[in-house]
């Protein structure tokens, strides 16, 4: 399957991936990090995977989600008539469920199902049970059960559950398989039709507090869908996207594990969910990132885990082939160690941008911004991993600089609009300092542009942000020598890549990478900012195009093979659809 190929279900804990051919090939309970017990995404379909659709087999004709809602309806139009299956899962309850419901539209159509639960990333094979019409699954700390009313097949040496049942108009089945630590008591069964209202109630509730009322509105409740299906109830954290390891590349090795809560990726989700009036969404986060930091405000981390621990070890799962065979397939991410110097001035911003947007105020959050202020004035000068996460050496990059401008500046701006306490002349004076310092060595005078580091002649496409930081007005010279800049060296097939891997091994990382979605978007934003509206409409839209059935989007594209690449679905595309149409919206 195609990684556009794939809808997105979710609980707000966890989310499961389904295919067009009606397979769930990924879900990881209890939790997003967890492993997966289904992780045919990544392998083969003995990796785990559950099939739900017509005997005869194929991609579903048509799929939608029921409207502003995460309740995926597949339909199959077949030879001997037409079926529906409803996806979904509802909303958390005593333990995680995903409910499947088929319905009969026209004629009678022979179904097929099958089950096959690998538990720890598709390697534990569990023991099965099928005991007065309840079927039972176990491994190691992990069980399983799938409540239905249609008969059961259990093949015990191949460790597989099948169904074969017709359904006609109007029949409604219904499957919930349901996961519980082994050890506890198997959780009450939950009505699945019930559950199909509570879910369907629970997203269109959500989304009637949009506040977004430009163009481009579906697109935008679409996002917002996405990234609140990305958020972790329990504590407010937001992973960058649902999976593990799709590829930067096909085939290559640039895999990683994006089922974590970085600061970046979550600063921009909760200033888009912001922008359309999301506070509470806010409020979450910023006390999850109080607790997160909580006993070393000043040592951030660049990410935690969903409930805000620190330990991320990076390691390969050996026994998964990886997406089409691009290996290794990663656990954990050892980008958690590195130094980033961006994300200070991302979280300053983002509690900036909440203490004014209204949100209740709390005393910690300007101690801790103060704390985080002050450990940045220590650090700023050191060379820094960069926000693309660079593998190879540490440098002086520029947009890491232009983010120590931003922390400085906005905690000048919270004391000069909110009246709070601080040292707020040596930030006016540190400000000045940064911006001098980047517009000297950042900036290459012959070729007009910023570059990506000090003395680099390479360019990097998140230089495109500086206008909408405010490090310089629009109208300065030196924005549209960089966007130009940009749009000669950073553009492939219309489309902007984050920088050249293969200059001076940047990134030091073998291989190549696609477009990347979230900085074709920031390509349209800053053209908005220049007047440059017309180019900058077409960019979106052919952005807009990009996404899939489902109006889902992956991290990267690639524009030779015309598919989408990297992990999904992700929060920095969805942020980027958001912004991107609230800028052309803008007057
Ligand atoms: O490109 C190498 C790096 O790729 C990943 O980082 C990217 O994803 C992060 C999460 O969305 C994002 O914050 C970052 O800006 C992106 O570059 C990966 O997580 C890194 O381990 C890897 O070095």
């Amino acid at each position: 399957m195609r990684i556009e190929d794939y809808a997105l279900i979710g609980d707000m804990h966890t989310a499961a991936l389904v295919a067009r051919d009606g397979s769930v090939d990924w879900l990881c309970l209890p939790r997003f990090d967890s492993p997966a017990c289904f992780a045919a995404l990544l392998g083969e379909p003995g990796a785990g995977r559950w099939l739900l659709a017509p005997a005869s087999g194929g991609p579903c004709s048509s799929r939608r989600y029921l409207d502003d809602t995460l309740v995926l309806e597949s339909t199959w139009e077949c030879d001997g008539g037409a079926v529906r299956i409803l996806d979904f899962m509802p909303p958390r309850g005593q333990a995680p469920d995903v409910v499947r419901i088929v319905e009969g539209v026209r004629g009678r159509v022979g179904m097929r199902m099958e089950l096959m639960l690998r538990f720890d990333y598709g390697r534990d094979e569990p023991w099965l049970r099928y005991e007065h019409g309840l079927f039972a699954a176990v491994a190691g700390p992990d069980a399983a059960w799938l409540r239905t009313p249609v008969p059961l097949c259990v093949d015990e040496d191949a460790r597989r559950t099948t169904a074969e049942f017709t359904v006609g108009p109007g029949d409604r089945v219904p499957f919930v398989l349901t996961w519980q630590h082994s050890w506890l008591p198997r959780p009450d069964a939950i009505d699945a039709q019930e559950s199909l209202t509570g879910a369907e109630r629970m997203w269109r509730d959500w989304i009637s507090g949009c506040g977004y009322r430009g163009d481009d509105g579906a697109a935008v409740r679409g996002s917002l869908l996405t990234l609140k299906a990305l958020t972790y109830a329990p504590t407010g954290g937001i992973v960058a996207a649902a999976t593990t390891s799709l590829p930067e590349q096909i085939g290559g090795s640039r895999n990683w594990d994006y089922r974590y809560c970085w600061l970046r990726d979550a600063s921009f989700t909760l200033q888009a969910l912001m922008s359309a009036g999301y506070d509470a969404e806010a409020r979450a986060w910023r006390d999850w990132l109080l607790r997160a930091v909580a006993g070393h405000p000043a040592a951030l981390q660049i990410m935690y885990t969903v409930e805000g621990a620190r330990r991320i070890p990076e390691w390969s799962v050996d026994w998964l082939p990886g997406y089409e065979g691009s290996s290794p397939v990663n656990v954990g991410n050892a980008a958690s160690g590195q130094f980033q110097l961006d994300v200070y001035g991302e979280t300053l911003d983002c509690l900036h941008l909440a203490r004014q947007s209204g949100l209740a105020v709390v005393e910690e959050a300007w101690d801790l911004q103060r704390s985080i202020m002050d450990y940045l004035e220590g650090v700023w000068r050191r060379p820094d991993n960069g926000l693309w996460e660079m593998r190879g050496p540490r440098r002086q990059f520029v947009h890491s600089k232009i983010l120590a401008w931003v922390a400085a500046d906005r905690m000048v701006q919270a004391v000069e609009a909110f009246g709070l306490g601080g040292p707020v002349d040596r930030w006016r004076a540190l400000r000045r300092e940064i911006q001098d310092e980047v517009c000297a060595q950042g900036y290459d005078a012959g070729r007009g542009t910023f570059t990506q580091y000090y003395g680099s002649t390479g360019l990097d496409a998140a230089l495109l942000l500086i206008p909408r930081l405010g490090f310089l007005p629009a109208d300065d010279p030196r924005v549209a020598g960089t966007v130009d800049a940009i749009q000669r060296e950073l553009v492939e097939d219309g489309f902007v890549v984050r920088y050249r891997p293969e200059h001076e091994g940047v990134d030091g990382l073998p291989g190549r990478e696609g477009i990347f979605l979230a900085c074709s978007f920031w390509l349209a934003d800053a053209l908005a900012m220049l007047g440059r509206r017309r180019p900058a409409r077409d960019l979106f839209d052919r952005l807009l195009g990009l996404r899939n059935d489902v109006g889902l989007l992956s991290e990267e594209y690639d524009t030779a093979r015309r598919r989408q690449i990297g992990n999904f679905p992700q929060a920095y595309s969805h942020v980027s659809v958001i912004n991107t149409a609230a800028a052309l919206a803008a007057p």
